[in-house]
């Protein structure tokens, strides 16, 4: 794994898939969650998944979805990790850990800290999560977790190596920054926001 974590999420179609792992993505991203222009059913995201190397994480994304909804897409599609960005609490995550997934935490709340509910990385999104609108990463007053955090909310290629600058991120997670047109993924795109937030 190169030194910054990169997640490329929302992806639909093969090609898509292709491109993040060429890029040199660590993480995809299958969004679960009802009402996306980015959502795709578990027997799509199994055959997505099927294609991603062992050496990628593979990652469903949920929105106020139940544990027990949460543990079924994510069986039947075979991903590796569950990123929730409801109102989860820690007996949640600690009901999903038994599954052995990795955890993802996304929240637009302050945190002091990652692993506070039991998750394995913390996820620093917009209070719209997928909107491609960035938040207020870049003000004085933000203040960076301890430990392994991703930013996401309205990266771009363009915006990436600021944004890293400006808050020391481990990772970074995007999804609107690399579409064509929304819900349609950019390979040319994913290549450059690889690059571009690995200097
Ligand atoms: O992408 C979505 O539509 C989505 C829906 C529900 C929950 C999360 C969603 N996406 C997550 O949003 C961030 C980044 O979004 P963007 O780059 O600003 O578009 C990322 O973590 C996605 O997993």
């Amino acid at each position: 794994m190169a030194d910054l974590f990169v997640k490329i999420c929302g992806l639909r179609t093969a090609p898509d898939v292709d491109a993040a792992v060429a890029a040199g993505a660590d993480a995809v991203g299958f969004v679960f969650a009802p009402g996306s222009p980015r959502t795709v059913d578990a027997a799509t995201a199994r055959e997505l998944a099927a294609r991603v190397p062992d050496t990628v994480l593979t990652v469903g994304v949920f929105r106020g979805q139940s544990v027990e909804e949460v543990r079924r897409f994510a069986e039947e599609s075979g991903v590796r990790g569950v990123q929730l960005h409801g109102e989860e609490g820690p007996e949640d995550f600690a009901a999903l850990r038994a599954e052995g997934r990795t955890l993802l935490r996304a929240t637009a709340r302050r945190v002091e800290r990652c692993g506070e509910y039991g998750e394995d990385l913390l996820l620093l999104d917009a209070p719209d999560p997928g909107s491609g609108k960035p938040w207020n990463w870049g003000s004085a007053d933000f203040t960076a977790p301890d430990g392994r955090w991703l930013l996401a909310g309205g990266l771009n290629p363009g915006n990436v190596r600021e944004a890293l600058a400006a808050t020391g991120a481990w990772g970074v997670d995007v999804s609107s920054g690399v579409e064509r047109e929304r819900g349609v993924k950019s390979p040319e795109l994913i290549r450059a926001f690889v690059e571009a937030a690995r200097g």
